[in-house]
Order: C-alpha cells, then structure tokens, then sequence
C-alpha cells in the first residue's frame, strides 16, 4: 500500500490542564511514512499511568494531551517498506513509540531502556509534532513498535496485556523468577496487580496478595486463583508472614512505607517497584543487609517481551478481568480507577464509540 496523500484529521479525547479531564480534541496524524502503521483504534486500556500523565503527578505534562498506551486497532493502510503487517491485521501498540537505535539498551532488545525512547503520548515524536495515544480514532505508529494480537485473543483482552500483562512478565523473566514453586507477592490489587497474580499463578508460583483492605480477599483468592491474601494493616497476619516471599511486585501508585514489605522477603528476596511514586520512599539498611534483599525496580518490558506475553497468555488461556466502557464514560472510568473502584481494568471500546475520523476506511 502507498502512503497517505495528506494528514488526517482524527479525534482524541484530551486532557487540556491537571484536572485530567477528558473531552473531544481534533488534531492531524502525520502522513504515512515508509516504515508507518496507520490503525483505527478499536479498544484501548486505561492505566493508573493515564492518571499520572493527565493529571500531571510527575510535572512534566504537556497539553493537549490524549492519553491511552494499551491500545489495540486494525491496520487500515501501511507504509511502503511495512513487511509485518497488511491491512485488516489485528494489532498492539503499547508504552512507546520510538527509541533510538543505537544506544546499548536498543542494541540489547530492550528498547523501554533507551534515554531517547519516544512515549505514545505526552511526547514529541521526530517530526515535531506532540504525540498523542490511543483515546482516539486512529493512530500512526512505526512497525518496529507495533506487535500483532495473535489468533486466539479478544481485542479488548489484549489491551490490558500490552501495559500490565507485560509489565509484571518481564521482571519476572529478567530476574529469574520464572520456575515453578517460587513463592511470590503482589502489593496492590489494581490492574497490573491482578495481571501479576495470573502470570505468576500460570508459571506455577504460590502467590500472596498484599492489599490496603480485605475488600477484595474473596474474589482474589476464589477468583484470580491466590493462594494466600494479607492486609497489610494488619500486623498479625504481617507478622506470620514474615520471610516467606521469594519477591513482591509492587505496584501501590502513591507513597507508601517499604519496611513492612521487605520484612515479608526470605533470604535473597527481591521488591521489585512498579509504581510510578514521585517522593523519596525510605528503609533502614539493615532491612536489606540482614537477607541480602534486593529493592529494584522494571519498566513495562521490551517489543519482543510483549509479543511473548501476549502468547503467553494464549498458550496458559490466561484471561485479564476487564469492564468495557464507551469513550464517553471515560471521565467517569478515570475517576472510579483513582478510587480504586475498579475490577481490574476498563478497557475503552473506542471503535464502538462513534469518534469522528476521516483516515482511509476507519
Ligand atoms: N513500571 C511500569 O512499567 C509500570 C508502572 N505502572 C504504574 O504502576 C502503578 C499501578 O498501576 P495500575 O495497576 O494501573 O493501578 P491501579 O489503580 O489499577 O492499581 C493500584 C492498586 O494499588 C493499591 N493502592 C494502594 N493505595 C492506593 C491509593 N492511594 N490509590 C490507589 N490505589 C492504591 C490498590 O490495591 P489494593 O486495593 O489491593 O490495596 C490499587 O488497586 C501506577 O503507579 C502506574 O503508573 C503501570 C504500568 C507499568
Ligand atoms: O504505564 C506505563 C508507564 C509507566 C511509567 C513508568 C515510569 C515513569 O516515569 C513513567 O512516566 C511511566
Ligand atoms: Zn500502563
Ligand atoms: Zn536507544
């Protein structure tokens, strides 16, 4: 397919100031270029991020801004050097959208680590134009960063596997926490908490939820399949389950102590933070040095990783625990996620939402 005569004009829904509120925007996509995937957007994840971004937690938000970075579309037209893709393909775009090339974490395949990595969103992409993510009708991304959904996968269960799904897999493989038996935590019950607790369960691990409440211990343990589930306000039940995890993800989005978790790791135990927390978190040394604890951190993972997970979950028949809503609900979705109203994740059915879009057949 040839490239695109002219920009489009597409619609997004956008923060314009911190309140993060969304409404209608229009802006234009760049034209095709050579290596570009043009998709229309048919559903898109909303993560704890999204808040981050649009509400400006880490200060460096720019507006308009059109969050999304779980987005899933169809590929409608194709650059003229694409060779992985053709229209009607099924098709992911996660976190970023451009690195490069040349630094040794893109040497390394683990592109997510490049200093020049190009966010979906809130960013400035090689032409100079903002980028903008996939609470919109259309998106123009680079091949390199777009993964195909494989047979077997609902688009809407896929979204949450682009951001979450691969944010919990990739700690694991990297730091060696695949093996069976392997006794784990995860610290925060939200969207990428519950991807965690599936993918750990389907590598075998006995897995324990570490939660701010026991709102969810029943349908954690009955239905996500955990083995044990701690509040973590309760120091009895802390205290019982001390030196017993092999490593907790921890993926609490606001500032919170780290004693009472790394006291939870055996021997050699890891923390691994995922949430985006923008204050000092503080332990004494001896919470380390007395096991030999680690307290590391990942991000999301890298383009190969996330085809990974995505057949990962085909192959263990792993599901994400989704409630789909229409773009139009977004605020209100915004609103419930920020008071962790929510199981697990919504998953914006964007196609579904009657956006205006003048991209060639969306
Ligand atoms: N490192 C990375 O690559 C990535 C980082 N992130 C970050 O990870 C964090 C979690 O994201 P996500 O799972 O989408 O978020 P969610 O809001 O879906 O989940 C967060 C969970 O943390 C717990 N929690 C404890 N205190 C609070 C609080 N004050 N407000 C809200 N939740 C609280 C809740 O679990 P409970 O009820 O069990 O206490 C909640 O469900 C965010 O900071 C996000 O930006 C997200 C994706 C990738
Ligand atoms: O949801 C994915 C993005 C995570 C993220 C991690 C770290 C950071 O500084 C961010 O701005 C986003
Ligand atoms: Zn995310
Ligand atoms: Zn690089």
């Amino acid at each position: 397919m040839g490239s695109l005569a002219s920009e489009k004009t597409v619609t997004g829904w956008a923060a314009r100031d911190p309140s993060g509120h969304l409404s209608p925007y229009n802006y234009t996509l760049r034209k095709t270029g050579p290596e570009d995937v043009v998709l229309k957007v048919l559903y898109c994840g909303i993560c704890h991020t999204d808040i981050h971004q649009a509400k400006n937690h880490l200060g460096a938000s720019k507006y308009p801004m059109v969050p999304g970075h779980e987005v899933v579309g169809e590929v409608v037209e194709v650059g003229p050097e694409v060779t992985k893709y053709r229209a009607g393909d099924v098709v992911g775009v996660g976190v970023i959208v451009g690195c490069c090339r040349e630094c040794h974490p893109c040497k390394a395949n683990v592109e997510q680590y490049c200093n020049k990595k190009i966010w979906s969103y809130n960013d400035v992409y090689t032409d100079g134009r903002p980028t903008q993510g996939g609470f919109a009708s259309s998106m123009v991304v680079d091949q390199k960063f777009v993964v195909k959904i494989p047979a077997g996968l609902a688009p809407e269960q896929a979204a949450p596997l682009l951001c979450a799904g691969l944010t919990v897999y990739s700690p694991l493989k990297h730091f060696g926490l695949m093996s069976p038996g392997l006794r784990g935590g995860v610290l925060g019950l939200g969207g990428v908490g519950h991807m965690g607790v599936k993918v750990a369960k389907s590598m075998g691990h006995h897995v324990t939820v570490i939660s701010s409440s026991g709102k969810k211990r029943a349908e954690a343990m009955d239905d996500l399949g955990a083995d044990a589930y701690l509040v973590s306000s309760d120091a009895a039940e802390m205290a019982a389950a001390a030196d017993s995890l092999d490593y907790i993800i921890d993926t609490v989005p606001v500032h919170h102590p780290l004693e009472p978790y790394l006291a939870l790791l055996k021997l050699d135990g890891k923390l691994i933070l995922m949430g985006v927390i923008n204050q000092p978190l503080s332990f004494i040394s001896p919470m380390v040095m007395l096991g030999r604890k680690s307290i590391t951190g990942s991000f999301i993972g890298s383009m190969a990783e996330t085809e990974e997970v995505l057949q990962f979950c085909v192959d263990k028949g792993l599901t994400s625990q989704i409630e789909v809503v229409k773009m139009d609900y977004v605020n209100q979705a915004l609103e419930r996620l920020e008071r962790n109203d929510v199981r697990y994740r919504f998953v914006v059915d964007v196609a579904g939402s009657n956006i205006p879009d003048d991209s060639p057949s969306a």
